[in-house]
């Protein structure tokens, strides 16, 4: 497996954020992290980055202990785009784009052309080649969260980590990230609140409730009414797309 969490539980003081969770995002693989706001989503998708330590339970990339991963060999691997990311405002962007190359450097190396190729492909991946020599702080949030996704693809990760991507994303952006994710040979773990999204291109889904597991599986076996209602508290109809052959959500008024 490319990431597994094994049992993981971690607290903030008293209060118990995750409990005992469990799942493996299998290589080049899209999970989808679905959940209602303070279900614990955020605090999942910073254990599996190594940003935090879990008070019990494991990750492991590719079986491995990320406890016993240096930093720089993680960050060699894992790209994780936070929810509220932001950077230096003075910056342009293709030099917050380029700060992506920054595990691969060593001390001696001069900056290569495979970093030039890396942060060009990125850049015209993420659509912002028309704005590489803008400065950070004139761009929109929509933009900007695009900006930090080239960055972590000029990370070239074998491991993707989005924490709710398309939250400031019109639609036309919405899709295209989604299309984006599902194209790049990455296993990809993805917090969202789109469920329709969620559904259309996730292999897999992981909900949580009160920062446990309630439902994993395939958008097809997750994505019921009863989970909808359970869950989310809203009443909707589940149908399969005629369209993309997925399940598909008519939220009722
Ligand atoms: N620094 C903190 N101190 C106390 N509680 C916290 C802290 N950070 C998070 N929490 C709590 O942990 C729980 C899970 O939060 P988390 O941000 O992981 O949820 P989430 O599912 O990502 O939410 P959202 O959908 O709103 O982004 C929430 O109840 C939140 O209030």
């Amino acid at each position: 497996m490319s990431i597994e969490a094994e049992n993981l539980s971690w607290k903030i003081g008293r209060k118990t954020i995750l409990d005992g969770v469990s799942f493996a995002a299998e290589p080049g693989k899209i999970v989808g992290l679905l959940g209602p706001n303070g279900s614990g989503k955020t605090s999942l998708l910073r254990l599996i980055a190594g940003l935090k330590t879990p008070h019990a339970g494991k990750v492991t990339l590719d079986g491995r202990d990320i406890g016993t991963i240096g930093r720089r060999a993680i960050a060699q691997r894992v790209a994780f785009v936070e929810q509220h990311a932001t950077t230096n405002s003075s910056l342009r962007v293709i030099d917050v784009v380029k700060l992506g190359r920054f595990p691969h450097r060593s001390m001696f190396s001069g900056w290569s052309l495979a970093d030039d190729e890396g942060v060009s492909e990125a850049l015209e991946r993420s659509g912002m080649v028309e704005k590489r020599n803008d400065r950070w702080q004139s761009l929109s949030g929509g933009e900007r969260q695009r900006v930090h996704i080239a960055r972590a693809l000029a990370q070239s990760p074998k491991e993707l980590i989005l924490d709710e991507p398309t939250n400031h994303l019109d639609v036309q952006h919405q899709i295209s990230l989604m299309r984006l994710v599902a194209s790049l040979p990455v296993t990809s773990v993805i917090a969202l609140h789109d469920l329709n999204h969620a559904a259309m291109f996730c292999d897999s889904l992981i909900i949580l409730q009160q920062g446990r597991i309630v439902a994993s599986g395939t958008p097809e076996e997750i994505i019921t009414q009863e989970l909808l209602r359970d869950v989310f508290s809203v009443d909707a109809r589940v149908e399969t797309s005629s369209h993309h052959g997925r399940p598909h959500i008519h939220y009722l008024r």
